[in-house]
């Protein structure tokens, strides 16, 4: 079952409301919420205030991606704001054990995402205490970026190991990346400009699922 996260990086930031309903009216189950410190990466995008207003407007899942050098300092916060999944990066300054239990003990799912010029095989030992994995298929920073194949063989290896664990991936997805990435075995796939952009956004989803 192949679930669509729009990215709320592509949104109409002056219309939150009205961007969410498009999410909801698309059919997309999960809402990525891309958290940039400007640090980790090249960008500054929104945090918790933005994430706590938001979430008293929808149901949806939300996919909170961090993208800051001490995830674990924030988990907490961004727990408190409504995040339901939470995942941060291996190449972070945190430790992952110790970010996956803190998730995990303030009861929310826990994914780590990994850049691609990390390879699949750091997270192998990892696996059995996931709940999610993100491949990056774009340096992360910022949306628009053409879609990097390398993504594509890591998400394999990940979903020879793992049947069952949701794989998500995150960069460059439309119709025709999509369809490589599910053939890969990816079952979340995330689009910020593919869906946003799009004059109709339903249609937009329903093409990343066919
Ligand atoms: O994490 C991200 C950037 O770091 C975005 O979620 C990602 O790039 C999606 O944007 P697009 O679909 O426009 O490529």
């Amino acid at each position: 079952m192949i679930k669509i996260a729009p990215s709320l990086l592509a949104a109409d930031f002056s219309n939150l409301s009205g961007e969410l309903r498009k999410v909801s009216d698309a059919g997309a189950e999960w809402l990525h919420l891309d958290v940039m410190d400007g640090a980790f990466v090249p960008n500054i995008s929104f945090g918790v205030p933005v994430i706590s207003s938001i979430r008293k407007h929808t149901d949806l899942f939300f996919d909170v991606h961090l993208m800051i050098e001490r995830p674990l300092d924030y988990v907490e916060a961004f727990a408190n704001a409504g995040a339901d999944a939470i995942t941060f990066h291996y190449e972070s300054q945190s430790d992952p054990n110790a970010t996956i239990d803190k998730i995990h003990a303030l009861g929310k799912k826990a994914g780590i995402s990994i850049k691609p010029g990390t390879p699949a095989d750091v997270l192998f030992p990892l696996l059995p205490k996931l709940d999610l994995v993100l491949i990056m298929s774009v340096e992360p920073g910022f949306g628009g970026q053409a879609f990097l194949t390398s993504a594509l063989p890591k998400i394999k290896a990940i979903r020879e190991l793992a049947p069952n664990l949701p794989i998500s991936v995150d960069g460059g997805i439309n119709a025709r990346t999509a369809e490589l990435c599910r053939e890969a075995g990816a079952d979340v796939l995330v689009a910020g400009s593919y869906f946003f952009g799009a004059s109709d956004p339903k249609a937009a989803a329903d093409s990343l699922r066919r």
